[in-house]
């Protein structure tokens, strides 16, 4: 799924970076960066609760972190200097093609390399994440994906795949994305805030200047806002109006308010259009001898979470031969 998704963004069918000459040169190198970063981002380092053992850098995380921001840092660049480019060649015909052609068009200043950065970290793993933990859910309970495909061949019918246009059209597929995203949220604390005032909060009185942590993956979990919170059960959503961009504070996957994630449309659309075509193009099954309650859900913590261990699943073609071709 993260290999769909960064082919999305950045590389050609080949898994190469397009002109491939610069600081990467393949997918998989890619990937391993992304994880590193991932990895590094939601680490417990000594010295930031420690400071006088700091310097000594007693895990070894800040001389990785050093080194990856090195690597990052000089790929973005890359990045940039081949947008440039085209954007050069190509003159008064110039079309912006991607999110960097926009960005530079509208921004031309030493923050537009941190943007670009984020723009491809915060939004890469996210929506592969999701989809890998949708789908992980679905292997544990098959009569989801009974009722999924249910809607898809009603809606889509199995001689054509999803578009963006039939995401309107499936409640239960959508229903699905939001129960993912409640036990699954991508940034189980959100991005820490500090307070600018003294304020009262619920019978609490937080002081001016207090990190604040939004502990997203323990609401999706309350048993005073959800039923049964521990089931998976995306019928709990068909019918009521809540949604996750940001308004209904008991699901927040994509955070609240002037942090909120940016790339919360795209993302949602992403991570819902692979899906129901995931669904609608194949079946899905664990491999023989394989239970649904066998399959760990363990995650990592980093800067998404993540499934600890890869998914090993079984599938097959549900649709016409030629529509895979
Ligand atoms: C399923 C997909 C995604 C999920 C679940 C997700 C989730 C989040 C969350 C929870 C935050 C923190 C919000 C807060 O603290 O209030 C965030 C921030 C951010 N996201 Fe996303 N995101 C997704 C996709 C994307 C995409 C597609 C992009 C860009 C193309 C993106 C770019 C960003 C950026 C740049 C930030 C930092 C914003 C800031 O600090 O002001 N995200 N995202």
């Amino acid at each position: 799924m993260s290999t769909l998704s960064l082919n999305v963004r950045l590389f050609d069918d080949t898994g190469n970076a397009p002109a491939a000459e610069g600081p990467v040169l393949s997918l998989a190198e890619f990937k391993w960066m992304m994880d590193e970063m991932m990895l590094l981002n939601g680490v417990l380092n000594v010295g930031d609760w420690i400071p006088w053992l700091g310097c000594l850098d007693l895990q070894g995380y800040v001389r990785r972190m050093k080194r990856i921001g090195e690597r990052f840092s000089a790929f973005i660049d890359h990045v940039i200097d081949e947008h440039a480019e085209r954007r050069r060649r190509d003159g008064d015909s110039f079309v912006a093609r991607d999110m960097v052609d926009v960005l530079m068009q509208v921004a031309d200043d030493p923050t537009f390399e941190a943007f670009t950065q984020d723009l491809i970290v915060g939004g890469t793993e996210s929506s592969s994440a999701t989809v890998e933990w949708a789908i992980s859910e679905v292997l544990r309970k098959p009569s989801i994906f009974a009722t999924a495909t249910e809607e898809l061949d009603h809606v889509v019918g199995r001689r054509r795949w999803v578009t963006e246009e039939d995401l309107a059209n499936l409640p239960y597929l959508n229903a699905i994305v939001k129960e993912t995203m409640r036990v699954h949220p991508i940034a189980p604390l959100l991005t820490p805030r500090v307070t600018r005032e003294d304020v009262a909060v619920a019978g609490y009185d937080i002081p001016k200047g207090t990190l604040v942590l939004i502990n997203v993956w323990t609401i999706g979990r309350d048993p005073a806002q959800w039923e049964k919170p521990e089931e998976f059960t995306p019928e709990r959503f068909i019918g009521t109006e809540i949604d996750v961009k940001g308004q209904d504070f008991e699901l927040l996957p994509f955070g609240s308010g002037r942090r909120m994630c940016p790339g919360y449309n795209l993302g949602l659309k992403e991570v819902q259009l692979s899906l129901a075509n995931l669904l609608h193009g194949f079946t899905w099954s664990l491999p023989e001898g394989m239970a649904g309650q066998d399959l760990s859900m363990d995650e990592v913590f980093g800067l998404s979470t993540t499934r600890k261990f890869p998914l090993e699943v079984v599938v097959q073609p549900r649709l016409p031969t030629e529509l895979y071709a």
